[in-house]
């Protein structure tokens, strides 16, 4: 069974828009959206107020891979039980990953069900167009569409500039819009990718003006109101607040504190779309294995030579590259340590076993 019509209000307030396939929910079975996930727990959001939920015990199984458990942004089909559990997830629309922290090689999903990515960028002293081609390297693939949103553009001097040069830089496909985060009029343009059933997220680095921006969207000093520092059991400090913000416009925002550290990890392949023309030179140079560094026949350097090619846009995307492939590297060398030290662990157990007949 479809979530009846007089479903469909509340969840578009929660970010739903109808699903390609029917979903089969029976009540008293009923449908949420996933908006924090604590060690605890999960905290969802029915459309009419969040409330604590359990995973089924099937999501906890050490054989079911991180990214088959729910996730913020997850749809997902509640059992009224005390406490309520989340039966089954829904198919996604999108998944933003990250190369997840420390130990772990894994990729962690950030969001689900993103359309949006908003991807702040101060034009102060933050402005830095590669950073903002690796954000787009990591929003490609995820489904959700990247919107640059370039803030302060009624502080800094040069801002049009700065506009023009990135919009130059970056493919036509992508969005650059700059705004005063802190006005409603100037963040307006904004709204054509917030309205009832679209779900954004912004990510930037601190100080970029994601709370401002938030702000001005909900039209009151909520963000900052909301937010309690709280301190968690190894004494960090941890910012808990409604992670998902149901704005004025319809659509909704999603604010985890893991969405505000996109990093790379290796896995990202160079954005086909961002770099089409550089892709399609390559295809027709010579040899398959040209490395574009002087070989005969080469199509990057025949165009560089009679500017078709940009050289400025040809080193961005070496120096791009050679990022993916230091990321690459990076990933495969924790790999190694991390085979190496059981290879330790299984040579020291034999030489306890030897020395004491431990076996
Ligand atoms: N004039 C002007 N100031 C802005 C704009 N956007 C942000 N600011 C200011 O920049 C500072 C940082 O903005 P925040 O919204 O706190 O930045 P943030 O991205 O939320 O930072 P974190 O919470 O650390 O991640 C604040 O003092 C804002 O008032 C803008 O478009 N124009
Ligand atoms: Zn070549």
């Amino acid at each position: 069974m479809q979530p009846t019509p007089d479903d469909e209000p509340r969840l578009a307030r929660i970010g739903w828009s109808a699903p390609s396939s029917p979903q089969d929910v029976a009540p008293p079975q009923f449908l949420a959206r996933v908006v924090a996930q604590h060690r605890a727990g999960y905290q969802l959001h029915d459309g009419e107020a969040t409330f604590n939920a359990q995973p089924a015990a099937k999501f906890l199984r050490r054989d079911v891979d991180p990214v088959d458990r729910p996730a913020v942004g997850d749809f997902v089909v509640v059992a009224p039980a005390s406490p309520p559990t989340i039966e089954r997830i829904l198919p996604r629309r999108t998944e933003l990953k990250r190369g997840a922290a420390g130990e772990s090689h894994r990729r962690q999903l950030i969001a689900t069900n993103v359309d949006t990515v908003f991807v702040l960028v101060g034009l102060d002293g933050d402005f830095n167009p590669a950073r903002i081609e690796r954000y787009l390297l990591l929003i490609h693939g995820s489904g959700a569409v990247p919107v640059v949103v370039l803030t302060k553009a009624d502080t800094a001097a040069g801002a049009d500039t700065a506009a023009a040069e990135l919009r130059q830089r970056l493919t036509d496909a992508i969005a650059v819009v700059a705004v005063n985060a802190k006005s409603a009029a100037s963040v307006a343009p904004l709204l054509q990718w917030l309205g009832p059933g679209h779900t954004a997220v912004l990510v930037g680095s601190s100080g970029a003006g994601k709370s401002t921006l938030t702000n001005t969207l909900l039209g009151e000093a909520r963000q900052a109101t909301g937010a309690v520092r709280e301190h968690d059991s190894r004494g960090r400090h941890t910012t808990t607040h409604r992670a998902l913000i149901l704005l004025p416009s319809g659509g909704c925002l999603i604010d985890t504190p893991g969405m505000r550290e996109l990093k790379l990890t290796g896995d990202e392949e160079l954005d086909e779309g961002q770099f089409a023309d550089v892709d399609e030179l390559a295809q027709s140079c010579r040899f398959g294995d040209c490395t574009h560094a002087g070989e005969p026949g080469c199509a990057v350097q025949a165009a560089l030579a009679d500017g078709r090619l940009d050289p400025a846009r040809w080193q961005n995307y070496l120096k791009l590259r050679d990022e993916l492939a230091a990321a690459a590297d990076t990933l495969e060398a924790q790999l190694r340590r991390k085979s190496e030290s059981r290879v330790l662990t299984k040579a020291l157990n034999r030489r306890l076993g030897e020395k004491y007949g431990r076996h």
